[in-house]
């Protein structure tokens, strides 16, 4: 198993945001994590990456409490995300956006880089080389020297999953991906999603609404309501959960 969550709660004040959340996924899965606005979905990242504490319970990545850890350590660990209001870098053009995240598994050291020794050099065209071919996959190499910020939003997000492979995870957590893309950009992105787990041997979780997506590539389901899990299971089990359907989705999800 690469990730267990027992028992997680996270308070803020005397709201509970996630109450006694048990999660469990195995190498290779891709889970969604769906629920309405305010479910404590994108808390539950939070506390995956280090950014919020625990107020109880454990986080097992790979047998291992990493719950405290900081928001570096963990992508260390090999836990990447992505954001629901995507978090470019949007000064930088898209190839260096990508190149930040290698830059952290450079094989020269920061004296290198500020003598500028041979090192440095030969490690900056590898890195060049690799965020380019990072950014072929994503079919964004046309457009590598543009500024991030002046890219369409379906873009941006491509983007951003491809920073977040760049830090080489093992397990990806992806906020929303589709958000503000349209029907032919959400299609193209599920193949995309479907084709990297594969190609980088990943593990997904998967926040997001669009359901037609969430039920057509993940595997199981968790579905959480003002911080609890209400249900579990696969796409079909969920679609036709009368709980789920009463509490949340509606006829929404009966259609996909
Ligand atoms: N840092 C924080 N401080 C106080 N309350 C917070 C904090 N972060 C989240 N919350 C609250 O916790 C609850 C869960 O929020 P969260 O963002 O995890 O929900 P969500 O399921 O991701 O919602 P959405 O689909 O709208 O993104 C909400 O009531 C939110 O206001």
């Amino acid at each position: 198993m690469l990730l267990k969550l027992n028992n997680l709660c996270k308070q803020f004040g005397g709201l509970k945001a996630v109450t006694n959340l048990n999660i469990e996924i195995n190498e290779g899965e891709l889970i969604g994590l769906i629920g309405p606005n305010g479910a404590g979905k994108t808390t539950v990242f939070n506390l995956l990456t280090g950014v919020n504490e625990p107020t109880s319970g454990k986080i097992l990545y790979q047998e291992r409490e990493i719950s405290g850890l900081k928001p570096y350590q963990v992508t260390q660990l090999g836990i990447a995300r992505t954001f629901q209001n995507i978090r470019l870098f949007n000064n930088l053009s898209v190839v260096d956006n990508v190149k930040i995240a290698y830059n952290q598994h450079a094989s020269y050291n920061t004296v290198s880089a500020l003598l500028r020794l041979p090192n440095f050099f030969s490690g900056e065209k590898e890195i060049t080389a690799k965020a380019m071919e990072l950014l072929k996959i994503f079919k964004l190499q046309d457009i590598a020297h543009e500024i991030s910020s002046s890219l369409p939003y379906g873009q941006q997000r491509r983007l951003e999953i491809a920073r977040a492979l760049a830090a080489k995870p093992k397990l990806l957590l992806l906020d929303e991906p589709a958000a503000g893309m349209n029907q032919k950009e959400t299609q193209d992105l599920m193949e995309l999603i479907d084709w990297i787990r594969k190609e980088f041997s990943l593990t997904i979780l998967l926040i997001e609404h669009d359901m037609a997506l969430v039920m057509g590539i993940c595997e199981r389901i968790y579905v959480l309501d003002h911080g609890e899990t209400i249900a579990h299971g696969t796409p079909n089990e969920i679609k036709n959960n009368p709980l789920v359907i009463e509490a949340y989705l509606g006829e929404e999800v009966q259609q996909c």
